[in-house]
């Protein structure tokens, strides 16, 4: 009988989602983004959006940039609300366990070295936008890599709300994503410039944050 070796490059490790973590890696490698519609496994992406349509409305803050001290609300960048995922509901834990993986396989594969995650969920109402941003900046080294996942069924191009990400600064025409059930972009946070055009009905999505350590001497930064 030919015995039959489990290709893998991390033996040992393995688990069942490195199928979509090896192509969100070679998407990374080779593009510095990755669009993955539908990815999201069905369980996780049920639990989140479960959980998203069942959160008391007060629980949303208004959207702020950044966070602690800095945290300022700019109505002419971004309209949405935000709420910080910490894992204290079971959908929370899920997605923070399933992003624990993901930085896990993204590190031993592409040594991007992230050191810590923060994600919070978002809710554009019918006319919120995100205007055209980094999500880092060069030198700053603070966030790495962005992940974003959609929880909208039956999305139309009338709806608007599209993630356009830029290549570079001088991109005018970008790449469209449609903010489907289950779809989860990752992009490199210092390299591309990107947009939420206005949405016209509710919009529902999670947006993270993967993080180098860049704590020296007595400062530690991120905070705890
Ligand atoms: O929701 C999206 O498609 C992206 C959101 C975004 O760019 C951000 O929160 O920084
Ligand atoms: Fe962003």
């Amino acid at each position: 009988m030919v015995a039959i070796k489990k290709i893998s490059s991390f033996d040992g490790n393995s688990t069942s989602d490195d199928g979509l973590f090896n192509l969100i890696a070679q998407d990374i490698e080779q593009q510095g983004y990755s669009i993955r519609p539908g990815a999201l496994p069905v369980e996780l992406t049920n639990a989140l959006y479960i959980h998203q349509q069942t959160m008391e409305t007060e629980k949303f803050k208004d959207a702020g940039i950044g966070r602690g001290g800095e945290y300022l609300k700019n109505e002419f960048v971004r309209t949405d609300e935000i709420c910080w995922i910490t894992g204290e509901s079971n959908a929370g834990k899920q997605w923070l366990d399933w992003n624990a993986q993901l930085q896990s396989y993204l590190n031993r594969r592409l040594f991007l070295g992230l050191f810590s995650f923060e994600s919070h969920f978002a809710h554009y109402g019918p006319g919120n936008y995100y205007k055209r941003h980094y999500d880092a900046f060069r030198g700053e080294a603070n966030r790495v890599l962005s992940i974003v996942a959609y929880f909208n069924s039956g999305w139309v191009s009338t709806d608007g709300g599209e993630l356009v990400i830029y290549k570079d600064d001088k991109d005018k025409e970008g790449t469209k994503v449609i903010p489907l059930m289950g779809t989860i972009v990752a992009f490199l946070s210092e390299e591309f410039p990107h947009e939420v055009l206005k949405a016209n009905r509710d919009r529902y999505s999670i947006a993270g944050w993967f993080r180098v350590n860049t704590s020296i001497a007595d400062k530690i930064d991120p905070p705890l």
